[in-house]
């Protein structure tokens, strides 16, 4: 089991359960209150280690012949739970940061997207809150752009004058399935509002929650977008031509996205 912080109730039951983190609670919640994960969907969750996500997502897709998929990635290597998983999931070590669009895609069934992608990524604490901050909307805005592609600068007027200028390629498409939806872990910051803001036209519904497993200490909360607009219903595909800009965040070109999926190492359940 893994975790910091005293042992509380959380802790107690992920035990009790065969969960291998208290964090399992959280999309528990998550799932009770927003039933995003259907039997037989795809879900991506980016950050999975150590795992407790995993076991929750797979058992939401219900009984093995329902079929679905789980992917996890994290940078850390990651040993699918004997609990509570099955064939459904795998995982791939690597950093979510560097991963190209199109190798995600790769990873999806039939290479077609995912219907949920979550994402429980978080850096490494180092206790300056405004840095953390930072790092933890970094890894929002990427599992936001690795989800949506171009579709995010529909709200790019929310970066501008702030950062580095990229452009991206007209087919830069994201790997979540029209009407899928999107879990985005940040800590809590003035930035976190913008993320909504960005979110709020390109999803159906977007709203934040911060679940009873979250320590009292911690400043996480989750922001919740479901169903994701089709791209045909969004009204703003004319602007996407025109280059975005975005604070801090390095988008793959077409060199990165050529790179083969082959040098991922990925590990099944047997
Ligand atoms: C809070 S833990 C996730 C807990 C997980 N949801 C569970 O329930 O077991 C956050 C994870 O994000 C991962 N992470 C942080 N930055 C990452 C990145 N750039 N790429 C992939 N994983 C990352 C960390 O290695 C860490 O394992």
């Amino acid at each position: 089991m893994s975790g910091g912080g005293a042992p509380d109730f959380f802790y107690r039951e992920a035990q009790r359960l065969g969960y291998v983190a208290r964090s399992a609670f959280k999309l528990l919640q998550i799932q009770n209150q927003y039933k995003l994960i259907k039997p037989g969907c795809s879900v991506l969750d980016l950050g999975c280690a150590p795992g407790a996500w995993l076991q929750v997502a797979c058992q939401s897709l219900g009984p093995l012949k329902n079929g679905g998929a789980v992917v996890g990635i994290d940078v850390k290597k990651v040993k699918v739970p004997s609990l509570h998983c099955d064939a459904r999931v795998q995982t791939i070590s690597a950093d979510v940061m560097k991963l190209s669009k199109p190798q995600v895609m790769e990873l999806s069934p039939k290479k077609k997207g995912f219907s949920v992608i979550l994402s429980d990524m978080c850096p490494s604490v180092s206790g300056i809150s405004t840095r953390d901050a930072a790092l933890s909307f970094e890894l929002g805005v990427r599992a936001l752009d690795l989800a949506v592609g171009r579709a995010m600068s529909v709200s790019n007027d929310n970066f501008q004058n702030e950062g580095v200028s990229c452009t991206c390629s007209p087919y830069d498409k994201g790997v979540l399935l029209s009407r899928g939806h999107l879990v985005i872990k940040l800590l809590e910051s003035e930035d976190t509002k913008e993320l909504s803001q960005i979110c709020k036209p390109l999803f159906k519904k977007s709203t934040w929650l911060r679940p009873k497993a979250t320590r009292s200490s911690s400043r996480e909360i989750y922001l919740i977008c479901q169903d994701l607009k089709s791209h045909s219903s969004m009204t703003y595909l004319g602007r996407l031509e025109a280059p975005i800009t975005v604070r801090d965040l390095t988008l793959e070109g077409p060199k990165q996205q050529a790179k083969s999926i082959r040098k991922l190492s990925i590990h099944q359940t047997e």
